[in-house]
C-alpha cells in the first residue's frame, strides 16, 4: 500500500482525479490500523515465545536450584509460585492476544474491503494517471516551444552582450587612449614649463641687457620710425603719383584720341577767329569814334548843317557794322566757352582720382524718344542705347544765327542770349563733371557726354542721364495733389526731407553746393505710397565747389530761383555755406504742407500749423533767415530724426499726421 501510495503522482496534472485520491485515502487510512494491529499481534506471540522459553528455563533453573540448596519441597513451592504467576500471565496475554486476533480478523476482513475499493481507485489512478501524462506532454510541448522562444531571445540577449562587451573593450581602449593623451598633455605641460621658466629666466636677462641698451635702442627706434614713416610717405606718395600717372596716361589717351583733333584746333580756330573779329570790332570801333570825332569838329567848326544829316548816316552804318562785329565776336566767345565749359569736364575726369569717368557715346548709338521736360536750357529727351538703361538726353538749345537786317535792340538782345548761351554749356559742364564725382541713390546720375557730331559751329555736346518716372518732378506731384484736394501727409513730407538731406550731405562731403533746390529740380523716382514718396534731387547745373578754407566761396551772380534762394546769399553774395541748400529743403517741406507750387518770394511766409508744433520747429530751423544762426544739415537731421520718433508714437495726433484738406 504504501509504495503503491509512493507511486501516486502529484503536482498540477493530477489535480482532475484528486476526489478519488481522497477517497482513496480513506481506505488507505483502514488498512494502516489493521497491519498496525497484526505488527502488535505478532509481538505479541514473539513475547509468548520468549516467556514459555523463559518459564523452560526457569523449570530447568528451579530444578537445579533445588538439588543445590534449601529444601525440595521450598523450591517446589517457590517454582510452583512462579509458575502459576508465569501461568496467569501466559492467561493474561493468551485473553490478549485471542481479543486482539478477533479485533486483527475484524480488521483484516475491513482491510479487504477497503483493498477492494483501493483497487477501484487504482483504476481510477490510472485513468487519472494517463490524463496527466496527456497534459504533461502537452505542457512538454509548450515549455519546448518557450525553451526554442528563450533560446532566440538567449541569443539576442547573447549578442547584445557581444556589442556590450565589444563597446566596453572600446571603452576600455579610449580610456586607455586618453590616459596616454593625458600622460602626453602632462609631458608637455611639464616641458613648457620648463620652457617657460626658461624664457622668463631668458626675458630677465634680455630685461638686464635691454635697460643696459635703452638709450641705444630708444635712438635706434626714433631713428627706425622716422625712417619708417620717410618710406611709408615716399611710398604713399609714389603710389599716389603712380595712381594719378596711370590714371592720367589713360584718361589723356583717351581725351587725346577722342577730342585732341577737335579741342585744340576747334579752339584754336575759334580763338583765332575772336580775336580777329575783336581786332576788327576794336579797329572799327575806332573808326567809328573817329567818325564821330570828325562829325563833331565838323559840326563845331564848319557848322554846316546839311552835311551833318549824311555824316550821322554814315556813323549809323559803321555802328551797325561794330555792333554786328561785335556779335560775330560773342559768337565765337560762346564756342569757346563751350570748348572750356568741355576741357574743364575733362580735366575733372582726368585730376580727379576718385572720379568714375563717363562715357562718351556718338549720337547715332542712340535711338531718341519722346520729349521728358523742358527746362530753362533746352529740352530733356528720352533715349535707348543698346548697352545702357534708358536714358534722359539733356541737350543745350541751338542759338538760330542772327538775320542780316537786325536793328540795335536785336542785336543787343542777340548778344545777351549768346552770354547766357555760353552760361548754359558752362552748366552743363558742371553738371558732366559732378556727374563723374557723385554717386548717391537720391541724386540724378549722369552716364554720358553724347558727341551730337555736328561740324563747325553746329558741333554740340549733350549729356545723358538714367532717365527716372518720365520725368515727373515733386512740383508736378504737388498740382496734382491740389487737383485731387488731397494734402501731403507728414510722413510723406518727412521721406522727402530725409532723402533731400541724404542727397545734399553727400554732395557737401564732397565739397559742392546745389544752390537751386526747388520742387521743380526734384523728380518722384518710384510710386508714392504708404507715405513714401521716392526721390532723386536734379538739375546740379548751377551748384558751386565750397572754398577751401571753411565753407565760403564767392559767387559770380545770385545763383538759384527765387522764393527757394537762401536770403542769406542775396544779402551777402561773397558768401556760400552748406545751409544755404537747408534753407531751399525747408522751402520745398513749406511748399508740400501748404501744397503749393511755391510760397512767394522771401517776405513773411504763410503759417503752417497743421502738422503740429514739432514739425514748426523744423520748418523754423530749416528757414532761419539770419546765415550766421541757420543750421547746418548734420543738425536738421537730428530734428527730422526726433520727428520721425514723434511719428512712431501711438499718441501722436492722426490730424498731425494727415490733416484735412483746407485749401
Ligand atoms: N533723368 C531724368 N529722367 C526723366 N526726366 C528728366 C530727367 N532729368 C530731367 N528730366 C525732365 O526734364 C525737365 C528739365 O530738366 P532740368 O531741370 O534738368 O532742366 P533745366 O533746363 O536745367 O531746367 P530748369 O529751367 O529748371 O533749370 C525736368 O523737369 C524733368 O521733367
Amino acid at each position: 500500500m504504501y509504495t503503491w501510495l509512493q507511486g501516486v503522482p502529484c503536482g498540477k496534472g493530477s489535480m482532475p482525479s484528486v476526489r478519488h485520491a481522497l477517497c482513496a485515502l480513506g481506505a488507505v487510512a483502514g488498512g494502516a490500523a489493521a497491519w498496525h494491529l497484526h505488527e502488535e499481534l505478532r509481538a505479541s506471540r514473539r513475547e509468548l515465545r520468549r516467556l514459555r522459553a523463559q518459564a523452560a528455563e526457569a523449570k530447568d533453573v528451579l530444578a537445579w536450584a533445588a538439588c543445590q540448596e534449601g529444601s525440595p519441597l521450598e523450591a517446589i513451592n517457590r517454582i510452583m509460585e512462579v509458575n502459576a504467576e508465569l501461568e496467569a500471565e501466559m492467561t493474561r496475554l493468551r485473553t490478549s492476544i485471542n481479543r486482539d486476533s478477533d479485533k486483527m480478523e475484524q480488521l483484516v476482513a475491513e482491510g479487504d474491503a477497503q483493498a477492494g475499493k483501493v483497487g477501484q481507485l487504482e483504476m481510477l489512478l490510472a485513468y487519472a494517471t494517463a490524463a496527466f501524462q496527456t497534459q504533461r506532454a502537452q505542457r512538454a510541448a509548450s515549455s519546448r516551444q518557450a525553451r526554442a522562444q528563450r533560446t532566440q531571445d538567449g541569443r539576442l540577449i547573447l549578442a547584445l552582450q557581444d556589442a556590450l562587451m565589444q563597446a566596453d573593450r572600446e571603452r576600455q581602449d579610449t580610456e586607455a587612449y586618453l590616459d596616454d593623451l593625458e600622460a602626453e598633455r602632462q609631458a608637455l605641460y611639464c616641458s613648457a614649463s620648463a620652457d617657460a621658466a626658461h624664457i622668463e629666466e631668458i626675458q630677465a636677462q634680455a630685461a638686464v641687457a635691454a635697460e643696459r641698451h635703452a638709450g641705444q635702442l630708444a635712438d635706434a627706434a626714433r631713428t627706425r620710425e622716422d625712417a619708417e614713416a620717410a618710406a611709408r610717405d615716399a611710398n604713399e606718395r609714389a603710389k599716389k603719383a603712380e595712381a594719378a600717372q596711370a590714371l592720367a596716361e589713360r584718361e589723356c589717351a583717351m581725351a587725346k584720341e577722342l577730342f585732341t583733333l577737335a579741342l585744340e584746333q576747334s579752339a584754336a580756330n575759334l580763338a583765332a577767329e575772336a580775336e580777329v573779329q575783336a581786332d576788327l570790332a576794336d579797329s572799327r570801333a575806332a573808326v567809328v569814334q573817329q567818325a564821330a570825332e570828325l562829325a563833331k569838329l565838323r559840326e563845331e567848326n564848319l557848322g554846316l548843317q546839311d552835311m551833318v544829316g549824311s555824316k550821322d548816316e554814315d556813323i549809323a552804318v559803321a555802328e551797325h557794322a561794330v555792333r554786328v562785329e561785335r556779335v560775330a565776336a560773342r559768337r565765337a566767345q560762346a564756342k569757346l566757352d563751350s570748348w572750356e565749359c568741355y576741357a574743364h569736364l575733362l580735366r575733372g575726369k582726368v585730376l580727379a582720382p576718385d572720379t568714375m569717368p563717363l562715357q562718351f557715346l556718338p549720337r547715332a548709338e542712340l535711338a531718341m524718344g519722346k520729349v521728358l521736360g523742358s527746362g530753362g536750357y533746352g529740352e530733356v529727351v528720352a533715349a535707348q542705347h543698346a548697352e545702357l538703361p534708358p536714358l534722359a538726353v539733356k541737350a543745350v538749345r541751338v542759338l538760330p544765327a542772327l538775320g542780316p537786317g537786325a536793328d540795335a535792340n536785336e542785336v543787343a538782345s542777340y548778344v545777351y542770349e549768346l552770354e547766357c548761351h555760353a552760361f548754359e554749356w558752362r552748366a552743363l559742364g558742371t553738371e558732366a563733371t559732378l556727374g563723374a564725382l557723385l554717386r548717391h541713390d537720391n541724386l540724378g546720375q549722369a552716364l554720358a557726354v553724347v558727341d551730337e557730331a555736328g561740324e563747325g559751329e553746329g558741333r554740340v555736346f549733350s549729356l545723358a542721364f538714367a532717365a527716372v518716372n518720365n520725368g515727373t518732378t515733386l512740383a508736378d506731384l504737388i498740382a496734382t495733389r491740389r487737383k485731387e484736394r488731397r494734402t501731403f501727409s507728414l510722413d510723406e513730407i518727412v521721406h522727402v526731407l530725409e532723402q533731400l538731406s541724404a542727397a545734399l550731405q553727400h554732395m557737401h562731403d564732397r565739397g559742392w553746393v546745389h544752390l537751386d533746390v526747388k520742387p521743380g529740380n526734384v523728380l518722384v523716382a518710384g510710386t508714392v505710397e504708404g507715405g513714401r514718396v521716392p526721390i532723386q534731387l536734379i538739375d546740379l547745373g548751377l551748384a558751386v565747389p565750397l572754398g577751401a578754407k571753411g565753407n565760403r566761396v564767392a559767387l559770380d551772380f545770385d545763383r538759384g530761383t527765387p522764393g527757394f534762394r537762401c536770403p542769406g546769399l542775396e544779402a551777402n553774395p561773397d558768401c556760400v555755406w552748406e545751409a544755404a541748400d537747408g534753407f531751399s529743403a525747408g522751402r520745398i517741406a513749406r511748399c508740400l504742407a501748404l501744397c503749393v507750387q511755391h510760397t512767394g518770394g522771401c517776405g513773411p511766409q504763410p503759417a503752417v500749423d497743421r502738422y503740429g508744433p514739432i514739425f514748426g520747429l523744423l520748418l523754423a530751423a530749416l528757414e532761419e533767415p539770419d546765415p550766421e544762426l541757420r543750421k547746418p544739415l548734420s543738425n536738421i537731421n537730428q530734428r527730422l530724426r526726433f520727428l520721425k520718433r514723434a511719428l512712431a508714437c501711438p499718441g501722436f495726433a492722426a490730424q498731425c499726421r494727415s490733416p484735412p484738406w483746407d485749401p
